[in-house]
C-alpha cells in the first residue's frame, strides 16, 4: 500500500527568534538541521519514489538533509502551492510582541483558527484552497499509481493536508499543532482513503 509521510522543516532562524515568517524566505538553524537529520532517521527503512516540497529555502533544504541522509534520490517536485500560510502584515513582527500588542486572543485567531484571516495574509481556509486542489492533481495522482510520497513543507501547509487526511472540522484544527521535522507516516489505499497513521518520533 501507498506511504505519505509528511514533515514540517526543521526549526528556521526566525522559529527560533518567534516571528511570523509566512512567505519570508528565512534559511534553517543548526538545530533545524539536527532536526532534519533526526527526521530521517525516523524515516530509515522507508523507500520513496517521488518527493514534494514548496518554494521556500527551509523547506527545500530540509528535504534535500533528508535525502542526503537516505541515500535515495527520488525525483523533486518543488511548487508554490506547498508554500507556508501568507502571514501579511505580520510577516517579521515578533509573537510575544504581537500578543501583547494585540492581545493572546486576537493572536491566537489569527495563528490556529480556520478561517479568520490575518491583516493582507491568508486565514488557513484561504492556505487549504491552493494546498488541496495541489494534492488532488499532483500528489494523490502519484499515490493512486502505489508510489511512496514525501512532503517536506510548513506548519499551515501540512495542517490544511493533515485536516484533510484525518477529517478534521474547522473547530478541530483549531488544536492542531504540528512540530519541527517530525514525520507523520500515512498508509493509504491505492483510491487514497486513509488507512492507519503514525507520527514518527525521532
Ligand atoms: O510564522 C509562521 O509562518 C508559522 C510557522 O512557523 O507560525 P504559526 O505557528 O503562527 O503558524
Amino acid at each position: 500500500m501507498p506511504l505519505l509521510a509528511l514533515v514540517r522543516h526543521g526549526q528556521s532562524l526566525w522559529n527560533h527568534e518567534n516571528r511570523f515568517t509566512g512567505l519570508v524566505d528565512v534559511p534553517l538553524t543548526d538545530k533545524g538541521r539536527e532536526e532534519a537529520r533526526l527526521a530521517a532517521r525516523a524515516l530509515q527503512g522507508l523507500t520513496f519514489d517521488v518527493a514534494y516540497t514548496s518554494a521556500l529555502i527551509r523547506a527545500q533544504e530540509t528535504l534535500d538533509i533528508i535525502l542526503k541522509a537516505l541515500r535515495q534520490h527520488p525525483p523533486i517536485i518543488r511548487d508554490a502551492a506547498l508554500n507556508e500560510r501568507g502571514y501579511g502584515d505580520l510577516q517579521g513582527l515578533n509573537k510575544a510582541d504581537a500578543a501583547q500588542r494585540f492581545g493572546d486572543e486576537q493572536v491566537k485567531l489569527w495563528r490556529r483558527s480556520y478561517d479568520v484571516r490575518p491583516p493582507n495574509g491568508e486565514s488557513l481556509e484561504m492556505t487549504a484552497q491552493r494546498v488541496l486542489p495541489f494534492y488532488d492533481r499532483a500528489i494523490s495522482g502519484d499515490i493512486r499509481l502505489g508510489k511512496n510520497v514525501l512532503v517536506v513543507a510548513h506548519g499551515n501547509s501540512n495542517r490544511s493536508l493533515v485536516m484533510k487526511l484525518d477529517r478534521l472540522s474547522g473547530e478541530q484544527v483549531v488544536g492542531l499543532e504540528l512540530a519541527t521535522g517530525v514525520p507523520l507516516l500515512y498508509e493509504l489505499s491505492a483510491d487514497t482513503a486513509v488507512l492507519s497513521k503514525q507520527t514518527l518520533t525521532p
